[in-house]
């Protein structure tokens, strides 16, 4: 299993007592799947994208990467599993103005160390994947919303994660350009082999996904096969 999420509770602070955000929580999400995560605000789905990105360690409960158990790890050991094995894409590309389409991607590879020689060729590669090999030279202001995002998932797949989580990836977009975006998470998914966890409000998208968990106060109450 490529992502384990298994009984992971997760509490906030909360005046003199504590929320507890995520309860009992499991998700297993097989490489080349992708699984839709919904359900109502504040119902703790980008709680669970925290705890699989291993940004937030659970009170209790295990998350395991690509065989790895996190549990033990160190902050520096967890910054170095996220940048080999965890592809991270939020709502808003946050990407740096300065840099180039192609740059956004470089950048990604020099900070986990992979040699120099392979990085420009994948970087272009990857941009062509994602229908963007005309813009390789453009700054973020010079690309529209949509192909901001697609740079940000091409970003996030550059240093070829085992585990990709999205949260909200279409919020920003029209709905032609959404379901285009979608349907790149599909190929990219299928043909990279990755475990694809996707926090949506989209009704439309549960019909191309491979399984669909819903949340409600921190429980995940079902998670189906989408078809
Ligand atoms: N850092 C925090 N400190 C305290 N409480 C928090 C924190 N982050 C989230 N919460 C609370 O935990 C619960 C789950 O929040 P979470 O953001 O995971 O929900 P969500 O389903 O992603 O919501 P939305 O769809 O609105 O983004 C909510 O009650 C929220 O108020």
């Amino acid at each position: 299993m490529t992502l384990l999420v298994h009984d992971v509770t997760l509490t906030y602070p909360d005046g003199d007592g504590r929320l507890t955000a995520l309860d009992r929580v499991r998700l297993e999400v097989p490489g080349g799947t992708l699984t839709a995560v919904i359900g109502p605000s504040g119902s703790g789905k980008s709680s669970l994208l925290a705890v699989a990105a291993t940004l937030v360690t659970p009170d209790s409960g295990r998350v395991v990467v690509a065989g790895r158990d996190t549990a033990g790890l160190t902050a520096a050991q967890k910054a170095a599993l996220r940048r080999e094995e965890i592809g991270i894409v939020f709502q808003q590309p946050n990407l740096p103005a300065s840099l180039t389409a192609v740059e956004q991607l470089q950048v990604m590879a020099h900070l986990a160390g992979r040699p120099a020689r392979r990085i420009r060729g994948r970087a272009l590669e990857l941009l062509d994947a994602v229908g963007l090999a005309d813009k390789a030279g453009k700054r973020p202001h010079q690309l529209s919303g949509g192909q901001r995002q697609r740079v940000n998932i091409a970003r996030a797949l550059m240093n070829e994660p085992a585990v990709l989580l999205v949260d909200e990836p279409t919020s920003a977009l029209d709905l032609e350009r959404g379901a285009a975006v979608l349907d790149l998470l599909v190929t990219l998914t299928r043909e990279r082999s990755t475990a694809t966890v996707l926090v949506t409000h989209d009704p439309a998208h549960l019909e191309r996904v491979d399984r669909t968990a819903r949340m409600a106060d921190g429980r995940l109450t079902q998670t189906l096969p989408a078809r």
